[in-house]
């Protein structure tokens, strides 16, 4: 009589790869799990990403469409879906060399488990289990739970695993629970060092033929309707890509004289060739000196989006590291420093890769406090004595005070000119279109493009986190909410409301020669001075007639002017600030003090050029770049001068009229309760409302009013 069959399902979700993956590892190297069948399976979910793309013919989407709770921009736009489609159909491929497989298939995980364990039941299967890697994030959580729900109602045994992508292992921290991680980093990072000696060993990937056989085909259910699944690489990107690649209308061509600094191709295949390349080529040797560039795929490593979908873990760069520097893999014999030990670059790896571990830990601490307005700073307490709470200003009348100054109208328009990159501030709207156009742009510029919106600007940071969310390449839930809490005040800085970048200075410090500004923002390309390149608006009217820039918003009605002389240093030094740092470092600032190790490095970590922020009439601005003394008052955009009204730029929204029937801001910056939203529409800034769900559809928010 045949044996019968025992099935585990391992649900791959952000650990795509077969290298150094604990349930593969486990599934081919112990002979004692029990298992006949391995089904692993890969899910999208059409809560985080656009769906509709699979369905064939006119049937409709039964869910509503992926789109972020505050601004309601997609929550993953084209180039992460590109991304995560190659490295889906990588470990497909790779699991297929080893004589196993991958399942695609859209749903949300409880629905898809569901229709699994019936259809392989009804085929003499038996579900003997679901594992996955367990994650950090309310739905993740939320997902979890569904699927160990049905399994515990089917008998069937549901674990989660330990993700071990991190660089510290969960098992090995050397705190005794989340709640006890400082909320200063370099307590923790004192705390865990030498980060050298702590990573455990790689796991291998099983070998072929050793993983339990995948199903056959005709026992496994067909994906339920209206979906189909593509049956190859490049059908799989259609459907990824042809609901939200049009996601901005009006997208200037990427401009002739820009280049991609993240050309990459998702997957471990090409994670572990980019590791390889960056040991080879000294760039890993080097990264210290070059981390702060702007152009080009070699300053930093660009490894992020590999980790973030799990191609490669953090363990395994840092082995790949010991490789060279303990002169053990011949691969890097040539390079120098073979053998001769941690160095500078190398030891600053794994500096940041701990950065990455402790976001990920906040998040574990704080929970769905990462996406609440008030941040991890929710408890009033947890301010430093004397430091301001941020007031935020909202682009909706829902959320904003009844006398907000500018208008809800004015920030919705400015907010739609800081994502299209058309600010005026030369730094921020290349990083923005670069952004736009590849995904991808530097920690430098996006520390600045944080701080320029919700310190300069004043505008609820969430808009900021949800549109690096639908765009970046390598978004991450912990490290891109916990880095806009950070950079926005709200975070873990200890610096708080202090630190905030003047993008005009930092453009002198990073893009020295204007190269990076040039590239990404043509219009500015033949201004001659660095200082009207970073600020188009300080421009004579002469150089802006040579220029062609004539009626040009960037330069008739930029969205902040900040005064800053050439020489390098704020018209007017802030007295206030720096009196206020010295206090706060007297104090031992929150928990423990200022933070030496801010990922921000020395430049931009000092308060420095502190934007004194006084409107100027732009036929004032001298072509020196060199302005009036300032107040020292912070006005955010709109309140320059004249009411504008009229919406300007090139990008006006998408005009959404469909949006979803939950709502999770609150006006508590200034300090209004959550507010009854989710009516109504408002163009792009519509909240969202209940969508055309199918019957057992239902998204509770993953964003929960500020308590
Ligand atoms: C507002 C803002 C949003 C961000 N959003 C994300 C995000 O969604 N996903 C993401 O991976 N990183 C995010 N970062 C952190 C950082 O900017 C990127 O990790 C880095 O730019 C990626 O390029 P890289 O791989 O070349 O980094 P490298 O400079 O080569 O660093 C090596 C690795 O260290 C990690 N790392 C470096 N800096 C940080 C940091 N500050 N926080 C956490 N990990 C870090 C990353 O995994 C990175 O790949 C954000 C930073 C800011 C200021």
């Amino acid at each position: 009589m045949a044996q019968p069959s025992s099935v585990v399902i391992h649900l791959l979700r952000r650990d795509l790869r077969v290298g150094d993956n604990p349930i593969l590892h486990h599934l081919g190297s112990s002979s004692s799990h029990g298992f006949t069948h391995c089904l692993p399976l890969y899910i999208l979910t059409p809560n985080q990403i656009e769906v509709s793309g699979f369905i064939l013919g006119d049937a409709k989407s039964p869910y509503p469409e992926a789109r972020s709770a505050v601004g309601s921009y997609l929550r993953c736009g084209p180039h992460r879906a590109r991304f995560l489609g190659e490295a889906v159909w990588n470990v497909k491929e790779s699991l297929e060399a080893l004589g196993s497989g991958l399942l695609i298939r859209v749903g949300m995980f409880k629905d898809v488990v569901r229709d699994l364990i019936d259809g392989l039941t009804a085929q003499n299967h038996k579900v003997g289990a679901v594992w996955m890697v367990s994650h950090e994030g309310v739905e993740e959580n939320r997902d979890e739970k569904s699927v160990s729900a049905i399994c515990e109602k089917e008998g069937i045994d549901f674990k989660l695993w330990t993700d071990e992508k991190y660089l510290i292992d969960d098992r090995d921290l050397s705190i005794a629970n989340n709640q006890e991680l400082p909320d200063v980093f370099t307590t923790y990072r004192k705390s865990a060092e030498p980060l050298r000696e702590k990573p455990r060993a790689v796991l291998p990937p099983p070998e072929k033929g050793t993983l339990p056989p995948f199903p056959e085909i005709s026992a496994i259910p067909a994906q339920a309707p209206p979906f189909t699944i593509p049956d190859s690489l490049d059908a799989l990107l259609e459907v990824l890509l042809q609901p939200v690649q049009n996601f901005l209308p009006n997208l200037p061509q990427f401009p002739k004289s820009a280049v991609s600094a993240h050309p990459f191709k998702g997957g471990e295949t090409a994670a572990y060739e980019r590791l390889k390349h960056l040991i080879q080529s000294e760039g890993m040797k080097n990264y210290k000196d070059t981390r702060n560039g702007l152009i080009g795929t070699e300053f930093s490593t660009k490894l992020s989006a590999y980790l973030a979908q799990g191609c490669v873990t953090s363990r395994q760069i840092h082995h790949a590291l010991l490789g060279y520097e303990n002169g053990t893999d011949s691969a890097f014999k040539n390079v120098d420093g073979y053998g001769a030990g941690e160095n500078e670059g190398t030891a600053a790896i794994r500096f940041e890769l701990l950065w990455r571990d402790y976001m990920r830990l906040c998040h574990q601490k704080y929970g769905a406090k990462l996406f609440h307005l008030k941040g991890f700073k929710a408890d009033d307490a947890q301010y430093n004595e004397g430091e301001n709470k941020p007031k935020w200003k909202f682009p909706t009348k829902e959320l904003a005070a009844a006398d907000q100054n500018p208008s809800p109208e004015r920030i919705a328009e400015v907010l739609a000119r800081f994502t299209a990159g058309t600010t005026g501030m030369g730094l921020i709207d290349a990083s923005q279109r670069e952004l736009l156009h590849t995904g991808y742009t530097s920690n430098r510029a996006r520390q600045n493009v944080a701080s320029f919106l919700a310190k300069h600007l004043g505008i609820d940071w969430r808009h900021g986190a949800e549109w690096y969310e639908m765009l970046l390449v390598d978004y991450d839930v912990s490290s891109n909410w916990a880095n806009w809490q950070y950079v926005s005040g709200v975070g873990n800085d200890p610096r708080g409301e202090l630190r905030i970048f003047n993008p005009v200075k930092q453009a002198f410090d990073y893009d020295k020669s204007g190269d990076y500004v040039r590239s990404w923002v043509p219009e500015v390309s033949k201004l001659e001075k660095l200082e009207n390149v970073f600020q188009a608006c300080t421009a004579s009217a002469e150089d802006v007639k040579a220029a062609g820039l004539e009626g040009n918003i960037m330069v008739t009605d930029p969205v902040k002017r900040i005064e800053f002389t050439v020489e390098g240093k704020p018209s007017k030094p802030n007295k206030r600030a720096f009196f206020r740092r010295k206090a706060q470092q007297a104090r031992g600032g929150r928990s423990g003090g200022t933070d030496p190790d801010s990922p921000i490095s020395s430049e931009g970590q000092h308060g420095d050029g502190i934007d004194d922020g006084k409107p100027q009439n732009q036929t004032q601005a001298g072509s020196s770049g060199q302005a009036a003394s300032g107040d020292g008052s912070e006005k955010p955009a709109g309140q320059q001068g004249s009411d504008r009204a009229q919406p300007r730029g090139y990008y006006h929204g998408n005009d959404r009229s469909q949006s979803r029937g939950y709502h999770h801001g609150s006006g508590s910056g200034s300090d209004r309760g959550a507010a009854g939203l989710g009516r109504g529409r408002g163009g792009r800034y519509a909240l969202p409302h209940a969508g055309q769900g199918r019957g057992h559809w239902e998204q509770p928010p993953r964003l929960q009013p500020d308590a």
